[in-house]
């Protein structure tokens, strides 16, 4: 669902849909649902008079519930990322069940499972996969946390002209992308690949008719260039004023006005 809040920047902490009301109540009731776990299995185990077993899985659930973030991981394990998978085999025991005859005939009872044997057990990483699907992580970007379901605006406008990753961001120098040889820097790119110079936007959502573009931008630049002269309109010496008009779009604040001067006879060209 649309998050008003998310789009309108004024409303950001009003949460005019009772969204986060919502996602509250849900944590709490998911917690006050493992906590009658937890007790139902203390329960069941010390009445079997097993020497306080349930008092084992408390503990496994607290660490594994209060498992520490660790911000250097590439993907971060949070809290929620483990409830839900713990829910998930709670309320589906047959997939439990698969997962667990998958871990024994894989790796046995004799030893903990270990990183390296990860690739080894594809119904286990289909159900973090699956979890994942229906349960998608909150994710921090910098020192940002963004909920799941966010609508993110990238503001491609300022990373083009932010100081960490542009020397004098605000010169037009194309030579920024050139190596000293005179060719171009392959590793910056325009598709995507680089996060500080995305003009078509980036992974699957991008824009598709990138190469289309590139090439008749390019060709077209290419024959103005080559045919002709390009005079300001407003006189000699006189530059363009290329400030933009405020609005999502940024369109020209002025109107560019240039008149183009043959360089040469172009009738046998065209
Ligand atoms: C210099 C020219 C162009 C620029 C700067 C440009 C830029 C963009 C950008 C920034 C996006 C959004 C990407 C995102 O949300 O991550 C986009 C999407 C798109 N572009 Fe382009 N584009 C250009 C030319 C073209 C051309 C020539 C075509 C088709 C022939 C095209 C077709 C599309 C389509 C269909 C999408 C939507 C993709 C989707 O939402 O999955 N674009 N473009």
């Amino acid at each position: 669902m649309l998050d008003l809040s998310d789009c309108i920047w004024f409303c950001r902490h009003l949460d005019l849909q009772g969204i986060m009301k919502r996602s509250k109540n849900a944590h709490k009731k998911l917690d006050a649902l493992l906590e009658k776990i937890i007790k139902e299995q203390e329960g069941i185990r010390t009445k079997k008079n097993e020497k306080v077993q349930g008092g084992h899985l408390k503990h496994l659930l607290d660490i594994l519930l209060d498992v520490p973030e660790n911000n250097n991981a590439e993907f971060k394990l949070t809290r929620e990322n483990i409830k839900a998978v713990i829910l998930n085999f709670i309320n589906h025991p047959h997939i439990f069940q698969k997962a667990r005859e998958e871990i024994d005939s894989v790796v046995g009872k004799n030893r903990l499972v270990e990183e390296s044997d990860i690739p080894n057990l594809p119904y286990l990483q289909a159900t973090v996969k699956e979890t994942l699907r229906l349960h998608p992580p909150d994710c921090k970007v910098g020192e940002y946390d963004i909920p799941k379901n966010t609508k993110l605006l990238v503001n491609v406008w300022i990373i083009g002209r932010d100081a960490k990753h542009w020397e004098h961001p605000l010169e037009f120098c194309p030579n920024r992308f050139i190596i000293e040889e005179g060719s171009l820097k392959s590793q910056l790119d325009v598709r995507g690949h680089q996060y500080q110079l995305l003009p078509f936007g980036s992974g699957k959502r991008g824009c598709p008719g990138i190469s289309l573009a590139l090439r008749s931008v390019q060709t077209t630049l290419a024959n103005i260039i080559q045919c002709f002269e390009l005079r300001v309109a407003s006189g000699n010496g006189a530059t363009v004023d290329m400030s933009e008009a405020p609005g999502l779009l940024l369109t020209r604040a002025h109107p560019l006005i240039f008149v183009p001067v043959a360089r040469f006879n172009l009738s046998p060209l065209i």
